[in-house]
């Protein structure tokens, strides 16, 4: 390779227009080039807000695996893909890094269609190694060398799927190689015994260096050779820690390796490469968060931030106008576990997330961190509602995705009363398709035995929790959006609704606007737009996609010209509950003209979530559309609707 030929003052990240460039460079500017990465990673989060710990931490391990690895034929695969900014930066997209998370800009996590260094999307932990060893196969089925690496962290590799790869890693040999990005970090501080296993193989082994490697590493040896010499060192090694889990399940260790360290790093991932046998896996250990200017780097806090000051550090967070839902359902368990010990809470990894945290500090012993588990959260909580406990699964709609088996088949089939408490319900806004929570009512609501409620406001939540707490003979589930609620005034207490019973909120004659969950507002906002046009509209809201409350789904048809469900949701959801009702009941028969608003049927790029909701005509002005289009008028052209500032 030719050395490339850099003014002293030009910054080196500037030169690199490409990997090419990068591979050109001497191994001892690749330092250099990292801090600069950094501080270019560091630059640009301070600009757009976004994902931050996990970035920082993998500059070096970035820079190490394009410079070793023929990447993009070599299939770099990211787990969750948060932590791929510096990859962004380095494979073409560093003019866009500052559209991170916007609308119309770069994908929050890697992305196919984004490019070609992006070879698998991913959004959601644990898929990495599955996706990198399918990718293997093929290639070894297709007599092509290409090698697959995935990077997995420490949290990610708790969930059951990454074991289930690594089971069938061995048919791989040495085209799948894995990296063990281990920073003891998940979005909180790591939890569970395998958590605490990479922690005791740290505390039993000193770094590897290059020379250890040599010792250690058999590349050169013919296979026989090579298998005895490798027992001999794992029982040599086995003096120490033994043999690891790692090795038991078929995949080389090799580590720790210190991943700040290009030094190190840089060879052991050369002899990797070039190693005639594998699967491998390197255990990298790095600090979430490394090279943070502020302080605190390696804390929770920096996992994901809001746009901030790059001189101070000061993050820029408009004052909160509501509580958040997620709050308001944590205050409101925390109140009704006080006198119900039998109230237990559960999350997958997510504590901060759903507001856990806070209900662990009143109750630590009740409450469960089960790492990024979904299906075992699922299975658990029916364990423990088997044996006459109350377990609140709280869970984002996105990740319970995950789980849908052990919702089905061991909670709804065994009727037993696991309540889902199902945050960051609808569209999420910057985290986009992956996230978003689309598919929830859909699932749960065409489960028997299910009770399914959508909180229209905060108030509703909290009685919506109540609820929830109060239903010991079957599962239900209580939907509520990302952020800050309405700002209506909260009840002291949660009070209990009555099972499939909507409310009217407002009274018309003409045009029924039938809401499920926190499209409420909107809807309000669209019968005030509606009645200035001489429409008078009713607006109820449903509170339970299931069981459907068939008495105001009656009334309603009875006493309108239309009748037009909205929901946060997909196709399939509550809109097609009504109608299954209605075409039941006959009421689809007559003159009564019928609409249902919900999500499309395509997967929304990222956005905030407000114009996401614009964009499915799921705002004030898309419902007056919807309206105005079913009686037919022409002109659909001019249909602004006040908005609140907040959209
Ligand atoms: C199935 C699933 N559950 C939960 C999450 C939320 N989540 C995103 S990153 C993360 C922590 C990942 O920790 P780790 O793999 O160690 O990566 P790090 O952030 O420490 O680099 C979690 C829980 C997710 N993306 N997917
Ligand atoms: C990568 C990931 O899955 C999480 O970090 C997610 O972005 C968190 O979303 P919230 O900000 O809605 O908690
Ligand atoms: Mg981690």
């Amino acid at each position: 390779m030719n050395a490339l030929t850099v003014q002293p003052e030009t910054p080196l990240l500037d030169t690199i227009g490409s990997v090419e460039d990068l591979r050109r460079l001497p191994k001892a500017r690749l330092r250099q080039l990292a801090d600069e990465l950094r501080t270019e990673m560091i630059s640009a989060v301070s600009m757009t807000g976004g994902h931050f710990g996990a970035g920082l931490g993998v500059v070096e391990l970035t820079v190490a695996l394009h410079y070793v690895f023929d990447t993009p034929h070599d299939r770099l695969i990211w787990d969750v893909g948060h932590q791929a900014y510096p990859h962004k930066i380095l494979t073409g997209r560093r003019d866009r890094i500052r559209t991170i998370r916007q609308g119309g800009g770069l994908s929050p996590f890697t992305k196919r269609s984004e490019s070609a260094f992006d070879p698998f999307g991913a959004g959601h932990s644990s898929t990495s190694i599955s996706a990198a060893l399918g990718m293997a196969v093929a290639n070894k089925l297709a007599g092509s060398k290409r090698q697959s690496i995935a990077v997995i962290g420490d949290g990610a590799i708790s969930a059951g799927m990454a074991y289930e790869a690594m089971n069938n890693a061995e048919q791989a040999d040495n085209r799948l190689i894995v990296i063990l990005n281990d920073n003891d970090m998940s979005i909180a501080p790591a939890v569970g015994a395998m958590s605490a296993y990479l922690a005791r193989i740290l505390s039993s082994r000193s770094f590897l260096t290059l020379r250890d490697f040599s010792k250690k590493f058999l590349k050169i040896l013919p296979k026989p050779l090579a298998d005895r010499a490798r027992l001999a060192e794992e029982s040599a090694r086995g003096m120490v820690t033994g043999s690891t889990l790692f090795d038991e399940l078929g995949l080389y260790y090799v580590g720790p390796v210190d991943g700040h360290n290009l030094d190190h790093l840089l060879p052991i991932l050369e002899n990797v490469r070039d190693a005639p046998h594998g699967p491998i896996l390197i255990h990298v250990v790095t600090e979430k968060g490394h090279g943070h200017p502020f302080a605190d780097p390696n804390a929770e806090k920096y996992h994901a931030v809001p746009k901030f000051n790059v001189v101070t550090g000061e993050k820029q967070k408009s004052a909160p106008k509501a509580p958040t839902y997620t709050n308001v359902f944590a205050d409101t368990l925390i109140d009704l576990a006080a006198d119900d010990d039998k109230i237990v809470a559960i999350t997958a990894a997510m504590p901060s997330g759903t507001g856990l945290n806070r209900f662990e500090k009143a109750y630590p012993d009740r409450t469960f961190d089960v790492g990024i588990a979904e299906q075992h959260a699922v299975t658990f909580a029916a364990g423990l509602a088997c044996e006459g406990y109350k377990p609140f699964a709280t869970i984002y709609s996105t990740f319970l995705q995950r789980a849908y088996d052990q919702v089905v088949h061991d909670v709804a089939v065994q009727k037993l009363p696991v309540r889902f408490a199902i945050d960051r319900a609808g569209l999420v806004g910057a985290d986009g398709p992956t996230h978003a929570g689309s598919f929830d009512i859909t699932y749960l609501a065409s489960l028997p035995n299910f009770i399914v409620m959508a909180a229209a406001d905060e108030a509703e939540l909290r009685h919506m929790v109540a609820t929830a707490a109060s239903i010991d003979d079957r599962p239900s589930a209580v939907r509520y959006p990302r952020g800050e609620g309405t700002g209506v005034d909260l009840p002291e207490k949660g009070v209990p609704l009555e099972i499939g019973k909507g409310r009217i909120v407002r009274h018309g004659s003409k045009i029924a606007i039938l809401s499920l969950g926190a499209r409420l507002d909107e809807a309000l906002k669209a019968a005030d737009a509606l009645e200035a046009r001489g429409l008078s509209t009713t607006v109820a809201d449903a509170r339970f996609a299931k069981p459907l409350d068939s008495r105001l789904v009656q009334d309603l048809a009875a006493g309108h010209e239309l009748l037009l469900t909205v929901e946060e949701g997909s196709i399939g959801g509550f809109g097609a509950h009504v109608m299954d009702y209605m075409a039941d009941e006959g009421l689809l028969d007559g003159g009564l003209k019928v609409r249902a608003l919900k999500l499309p049927d395509r997967f929304q790029d990222h956005d905030n979530a407000g114009a996401m909701y614009a964009d499915a005509g799921l705002d004030a002005a898309g419902i007056v559309r919807a309206v105005l289009k079913a009686l037919g008028h022409n002109d659909l052209s001019d249909m602004t609707v006040d908005r609140p500032a907040s959209a």
